[in-house]
Order: structure tokens, then C-alpha cells, then sequence
């Protein structure tokens, strides 16, 4: 067997039974070197549970999870191998948010001036200095990733890291884990924001009710559930429309507003049958497959809270 990448995560098999709850369910899937994971489903699915037993700090009832074929806890400097965020960070009221990194260099035996390095990085550089009571929520997860990355980690574990973010602040947090991406290490994030993650993962792993539902690209999971895709049109022969549609073998229905909605076609395919009928069309808009719907297909039925 060849050795798995060093930033690999690999998930068999893991199981975590609760006294009443099985929070996650023989759960398997991989996390790729390179790439931006988003780990989703709906509250209650197993997220946390399943990121927390990556990390170590919840014991498996059975199946296990390596970072680059080794347990988290049999990782010799997991500081330089792993970062994660499991919840808005936490520090010292009084201490400033310099201060709070330099502890956590001396802890982990890293150099200082590794924390005016990941305040730059996180843009927190300026107000290094200003006490942490006095931080905003925002700020508060900037240092958590400034934390984070304090060690040059090849893998990033991030447990609903755009909380309490305004959009400004998402769209740094998505350029930056990108990026970090970019550079050849692993990034997994997780998150019940569907639309967030349609923009930010590379491959979606999908859990419900603790098991896997689907996992792969973005793309491939949407491409799937292409049936999803509408289509929105408006025309003056409404009817003759319809009717050209249906026997097209295509799904149209009337809307309030007076255009057809189209499921599982493509607009050309809507133009076409428009033109080949001598339909006359005033618009035309294809609405791609978000990740919101294919979510609610792929996870129909299978409640995330047990
Ligand atoms: N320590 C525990 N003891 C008992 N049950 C637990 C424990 N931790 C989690 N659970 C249960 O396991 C299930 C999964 O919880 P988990 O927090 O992992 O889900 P999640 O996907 O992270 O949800 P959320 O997005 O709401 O945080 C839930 O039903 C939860 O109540």
C-alpha cells in the first residue's frame, strides 16, 4: 500500500454511540491534500462529533480517523501538523491578542515572532496589542485562525468558522482558506451554510442523521442532481409553451407571476423546443442547482437532530 499523502485525512469506518444517540454512524471519507473540504449537514447530523474525534478529543466507539496514516494523538508535534478551530476562540480577558499567541508559542516551543507573523496574516496585526475583552466576534475568529496556522500546519480543521462573520469577513475567510489550499494542504471545514460552501469547497462530504450521504467534488454532486436544474421562461403562448414542454418530456409548471418554471433542463433545451414550436420568448434564465436543493433532495428524510 503506498503511504498516504502527510496532509491526507482518512475517516473508516468511525462510530461514536452516545448511551441513546449513535451521533455518527460508520462514517467513512477522505480529505485531500490540495483541496478545501466542506463538511455538511443539517444541525445535529454528527459534525462536531466526527471533527472532535479526528482531533482526539472524543474517543470512537469504533473505526478510526489518521492524518497521513497517523492518529491525531500519535502525531509527535501535532501543533506543526494539525490546525483547528472548534469554536470562536478563546483567550485570557485581560491579555492581548499578541500576548495570548506568545503563550501558546513558548507552550508549544515555536519562536515569538510566530505570532506577529499569523496576526499579519489574518489581518489582526494593527490591534495585536488591544486586550481581548475588547475583541468583536469577528476579530475573535481571525485569532482562532491566527492560532490555528501558528505552527505552518499541512491540515486546517475548522468547525463553522464563518459564525459571526459579516460577508466582508466570509469572503476573507474563503480567499484565505483557499489559499491555504492553494499551497498543498488539506482544508476541512464544516458548516450547515449550503450556499457558502457551494463557493468555498473544492468536494462536499454530506452527513445526515451521522452517516454519509454522498461525498466528491462540488461539481460531480451537483452535476448528479442536474434534474434540480430550472429553468425560468416567460412567453406570450404560455399553453402552446406548456404543451411543447410536456411532450418534450419536461416538467413545467405556471408561477404566480406568470412565467413557466422548467425542471431538468438546460435553457437551450428550452429555447429549442420554444423555436421548433414557433414560440415566441420575452426571457429565458437558467438557474443552476444550488447546493441548498440538492442538499434537501440528497438529505430528504433523514432528520439531522435525533
Ligand atoms: N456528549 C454527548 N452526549 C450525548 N449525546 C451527544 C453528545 N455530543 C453530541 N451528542 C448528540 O449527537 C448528535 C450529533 O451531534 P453533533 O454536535 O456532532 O452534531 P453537529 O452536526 O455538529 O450539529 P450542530 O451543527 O448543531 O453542531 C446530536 O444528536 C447530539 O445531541
Amino acid at each position: 500500500m503506498s503511504r498516504p499523502n502527510h496532509a491526507e485525512i482518512s475517516v473508516e469506518h468511525l462510530t461514536k454511540q452516545y448511551s441513546k444517540v449513535r451521533a455518527v454512524d460508520d462514517l467513512s471519507f477522505t480529505v485531500h491534500a490540495g483541496r478545501v473540504t466542506g463538511f455538511l449537514g443539517p444541525n445535529g447530523a454528527g459534525k462536531t462529533t466526527a471533527l472532535r474525534m479526528i482531533l482526539g478529543l472524543v474517543t470512537p466507539t469504533s473505526g478510526t480517523a489518521t492524518i497521513g496514516g497517523v492518529r491525531y494523538a500519535d502525531l509527535p508535534d501535532p501543533i506543526r501538523h494539525v490546525g483547528a478551530i472548534l469554536e470562536a476562540s478563546s483567550a485570557h480577558r485581560g491579555r492581548t491578542a499578541r500576548n495570548h499567541l506568545r503563550v501558546i508559542c513558548r507552550a508549544s516551543g515555536l519562536p515569538d515572532r510566530r505570532a506577529d507573523e499569523v496576526l499579519e496574516m489574518v489581518g489582526l496585526h494593527t490591534v495585536g496589542g488591544r486586550k481581548f475583552k475588547g475583541y468583536s466576534l469577528g476579530m475573535k475568529q481571525r485569532l482562532g485562525i491566527a492560532a490555528a496556522m501558528l505552527g505552518d500546519p499541512r491540515v486546517l480543521i475548522l468547525d463553522e468558522p464563518t459564525n459571526g462573520l459579516d460577508p466582508e469577513g466570509i469572503r476573507w475567510m474563503r480567499d484565505l482558506l483557499k489559499a491555504f489550499a492553494a499551497e498543498g494542504r488539506a482544508v476541512l471545514v464544516s458548516s450547515h451554510l449550503l450556499g457558502e460552501m457551494q463557493q468555498l469547497a473544492d468536494d462536499v462530504v454530506i452527513i445526515a442523521a451521522g452517516r454519509l450521504i454522498r461525498q466528491g467534488p462540488v461539481s460531480d454532486v451537483l452535476g448528479e442532481t442536474a434534474g434540480v436544474a430550472k429553468v425560468r421562461v416567460r412567453t406570450p403562448q404560455p399553453e402552446q409553451l406548456s404543451a411543447a414542454l410536456r411532450d418534450a418530456q419536461l416538467e413545467v409548471s405556471a408561477q404566480a407571476d406568470g412565467s413557466l418554471q422548467v425542471l431538468g433542463a438546460e435553457p437551450a433545451k428550452v429555447g429549442n423546443v420554444a423555436f421548433t414550436a414557433g414560440v415566441e420568448l420575452h426571457e429565458l434564465i437558467g438557474e443552476a442547482a444550488d447546493l441548498e436543493r440538492v442538499f434537501l433532495e440528497l438529505t430528504a428524510g433523514k432528520a439531522g437532530a435525533r
